[in-house]
């Protein structure tokens, strides 16, 4: 009863006891009892809710020892340690419909059989593999499977949902992604045949989304035996050829060889970047001045290429030049304007001068059928993948320091972005994939203001969570709707949550309204990333900073601060404590009871 009356406490007993590895399902007694974590019906004889994210349970959900659950309508025990299989007694029990396994170490594939009535899975940031079922559930409204090790096309059911439900699935292919070329994924990223009717260097064409997740022991032992195979095929042909050899017929050879790889240049050009790159053009890649590359459109071409995923304006690849130069291209979809005015546009995003806490165009392309912006690669990726990207083993969690750090790196980046494009400028597009990290995992704000460029996409079609209500209600953007977003981006920094919570049920909400219900109730401490928990003294500092975030996502446009008070106040906290206490880094707990696995 102590620990009902206080989550926290709960969360630090299970996380200290030593020796617990298990979670069992109690299934011998049919009654009910609501105890913290499990709702009942009002009957008081069967589970109706499964609540217990985040409280460091570990150990595997046991199959076929499930009692009375067959009234169950959600389970959410995201952000635990759990693996095994995912638990397909329950998944499979009719009445259920929400299922929040995301943020664990569940291996293996999805059951076949699902409950019907589901509407909201999240399974992200686990370790599942195998090709995605055709799931044929007609509530579906929510579905997020990013960040594990799915391979194969995504079936037709789901070619619905976003990018954002898939990304981080490294062989994964098929709409919403990139085409499936038709080819095995091959694991390391290789040059690019050339596409038909064209003397042009090999361009980009063969997709795999990165992935900084290791391999599971089921794709460690598909690329054993798809490597042997590979190997006696060879071995085979070898001998082929050595025979055909030796009976002189080797003409019809080398048109076989012509043939199939015409083909599948065919099966590639959809996706190729530079298809549109016409051959008079070739070398009209436009650098801006402060850029100190010397590579040139054709060596852009040549180079191998991978995706590092699709955005709201088009495909993301990450192109190596050579060992020292490696840059991303934005291949844009259908923009809105003539060659006259985008150039105009990007000269404007450029005239915004050079900040550390801003991203640089370094260069431009513009065809009728293509154009590509590049900018330098950032090795550490983005914010995004840093909060929510696999929280297994071997994940190193960005300490609060950082994440103050980057906070207030974001700010000045926007301040910059703000100041410099005069009272009418915004980003528009404020989110934490476009947060890059440099080495040192300082911000970099990226992806501003190319809205303007796609006046056919509404700020609707952006990702869901970081807009403004007045955004939503009347697409009104300004500088304090990036304010808004902005403060969405602190409250992620801090509970190390998406933009869009599911809660309960049915329910959907957006995380500012998740943090203001759970700060009403008192439970403040509740809404920090359970990440954060083993550093000490640093409770002020983030209350701080979730109370900046709130006053920047206050629905009234003109009770927000603009983005130089949110920079000067992340600044006052940094002043203030940062410099009286040791970095949260050094000051974790060497004999603190709290445990992780
Ligand atoms: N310069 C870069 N270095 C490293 N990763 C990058 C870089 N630019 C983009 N990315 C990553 O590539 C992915 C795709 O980026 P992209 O900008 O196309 O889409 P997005 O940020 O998801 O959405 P949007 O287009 O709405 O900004 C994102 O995960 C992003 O963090």
């Amino acid at each position: 009863s102590d620990l009902n009356s206080d989550r926290r406490a709960l969360l630090e007993f299970a996380a200290s006891v030593p020796h617990a590895r298990k979670l069992y399902w109690n299934s011998s007694n049919p009654i009910c009892t609501s105890w913290i974590g499990i709702t009942c019906s009002k009957d008081g004889t069967r589970v109706i809710g499964i609540h217990l994210p985040g409280v460091g349970l570990y150990g595997s959900i046991p199959e076929k020892t499930i009692g009375n659950l067959d009234a169950l309508r959600v389970i959410s025990l995201h952000t635990n340690f759990l693996n095994g299989n995912l638990p397909s007694d329950v998944l499979s029990i009719l009445s259920l419909r929400s299922v929040y396994l995301q943020k664990n170490n569940f291996s293996g594939g999805i059951p076949l059989y699902l409950s019907p009535r589901l509407s909201v899975i999240d399974l992200s940031s686990n370790s599942l593999s195998g090709t995605i079922p055709n799931l044929d559930l007609p509530r579906l409204r929510l579905l997020n499977l990013s960040f594990n090790s799915f391979d194969g096309p995504i079936p037709s059911a789901l070619e619905k949902f976003p990018v954002s439900s898939f990304v981080g699935n490294s062989h994964l292919c098929g709409p919403p992604l990139p085409y499936c070329s038709g080819l095995s994924p091959a694991p390391a990223p290789v040059p690019l045949p050339k596409p038909k009717n064209s003397s042009s260097p090999e361009m980009f064409g063969r997709q795999r989304a990165v992935s900084s997740r290791k391999l599971g022991t089921g794709a460690i032992v598909a690329i054993v035996i798809g490597g042997s195979s590979l190997l006696i095929l060879l071995l085979l042909v070898l001998l082929l050829r050595y025979m055909k050899k030796k009976s002189n017929s080797g003409g019809t050879r080398v048109i076989k060889t012509k043939a199939s790889s015409i083909a599948k240049a065919e099966n590639l050009k959809s996706e190729d970047f530079g298809s549109g790159v016409q051959e008079a053009e070739k070398n009209k890649l436009v650098f801006f001045q402060r850029c100190s590359y010397t590579f040139d459109l054709e060596d852009l071409l040549r180079a191998s290429a991978e995706v590092l995923g699709k955005g709201s304006y088009g495909t993301a690849y990450k192109a190596i030049l050579d060992e020292s130069t490696t840059v991303v291209v934005k291949r844009l979809r259908e923009v809105g304007f003539g060659k006259k005015e985008f150039e105009q546009h990007l000269e404007t995003l450029n005239g915004l001068g050079i900040h550390p806490n801003v991203m640089p165009l370094l260069a431009y392309y513009y065809s009728k059928d293509e154009k590509l912006l590049v900018y330098e690669y950032m090795p550490a990726g983005s914010l995004c993948a840093a909060l929510h990207g696999h929280r297994g083993t071997g994940r190193t969690p960005l300490d609060w320091d950082t994440r103050l750090n980057i906070a207030l790196g974001a700010a000045r980046g926007l301040a910059h972005i703000h100041s410099e494009g005069g009272t009418r400028f915004t980003h528009a597009n404020i989110k934490s994939s476009n947060i890059l990290l440099t080495d040192g995992l300082e911000a970099c704000v990226t992806d501003f203001s190319l809205g303007p460029l796609f006046p056919s996409i509404p700020t609707k079609y952006r990702v869901a969570g970081y807009r403004a209500p007045e955004v939503i209600e009347a697409q009104k953007t300004s500088q304090k709707s990036d304010v808004y977003s902005f403060g969405v981006l602190l409250l992620e920094i801090l509970t190390g949550k998406s933009p869009i919570q599911y809660v309960g049920y049915d329910e959907v909400i957006d995380l500012p309204r998740w943090v203001r219900s759970v700060v009403r109730e008192e439970w403040t401490a509740e809404v920090f990333d359970s990440e954060l928990l083993k550093y000490q003294n640093i409770e002020e500092e983030m209350v701080q900073l979730l109370q900046i975030a709130l006053s920047c996502v206050a629905k009234g446009v003109d009770m927000r601060p603009s983005i130089d008070d949110v920079m000067r106040m992340i600044e006052e906290i940094r002043g203030s404590e940062g410099d009286n206490r040791p970095s949260s880094e050094d000051n974790r707990s060497k004999d603190s009871n709290v445990q992780t696995p």
